[in-house]
């Protein structure tokens, strides 16, 4: 038998990627919402993430990808410490208060919170909370990556979550 060609007829593929089309496509990719916090000698701070992945288990560790030009930015990397809380399926309205232009003290004032080991604010009744040391940091594009050791996790009751698909927020 032979081999078939390699080459096939370029498809055409819809969107050429610039910012939309990207932006278009990450959007059918969902992701865990979290509220990802900070708090140390550059004041306490937190802010919504999506953007939030396991990197290894040997260290634990993970990473959060945070916009540059966000308010919160020079707080985390000041505190060089972040707690990432995994929100559940009743934290909707938390996820928007933390996702921009609320005042910081307003954003804390919508929940309890428990200091961590870290010293960032653990969210009482999340889903899960990792307690992170920020260990390495790369700058990408408009996203600093921190690459962060898992210090300590704590796990809520339930295992219920909270996921964002095609713009809207879908409990799980
Ligand atoms: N990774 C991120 O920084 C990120 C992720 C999700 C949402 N957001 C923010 O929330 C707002 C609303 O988002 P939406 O999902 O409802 O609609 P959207 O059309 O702005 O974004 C669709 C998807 O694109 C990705 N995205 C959006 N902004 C990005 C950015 N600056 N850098 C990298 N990826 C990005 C995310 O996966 C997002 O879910 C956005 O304008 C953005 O500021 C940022
Ligand atoms: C569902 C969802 C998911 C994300 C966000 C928003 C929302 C609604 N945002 C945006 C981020 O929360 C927002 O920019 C910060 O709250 C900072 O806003 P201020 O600059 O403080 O107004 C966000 N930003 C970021 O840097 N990394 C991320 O992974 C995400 N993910």
């Amino acid at each position: 038998m032979h081999a078939q060609p390699l080459a096939r007829p370029v498809e055409p593929l819809g969107l050429a990627v610039g910012r939309e089309a990207f932006r278009e496509g990450m959007s059918r990719l969902g992701a865990a919402v979290t509220v990802v916090t900070t708090d140390g000698p550059a004041g306490r701070a937190g802010f919504t993430a999506s953007a939030v992945c396991s990197v290894s288990d040997q260290p634990p560790s993970l990473l959060v990808c945070l916009n540059r030009s966000a308010s919160v930015f020079d707080a985390f990397s000041q505190n060089g410490a972040l707690c990432v809380n995994v929100l559940g399926p009743d934290h909707e309205a938390l996820s928007r208060l933390f996702g921009g232009r609320t005042p910081m003290a307003e954003r804390f004032e919508a929940a309890d919170w428990t200091a961590s080991v870290s010293g960032a604010p653990l969210l009482d009744g999340a889903t899960a909370s990792f307690d992170c040391r920020v260990v390495e940091t790369s700058t990408f594009g408009s996203h600093d990556v921190l690459f962060c050791h898992v210090l300590a996790v704590r796990l809520g009751g339930e295992a219920a979550g909270l996921v964002y698909f095609d713009r809207r927020y879908h409990r799980v």
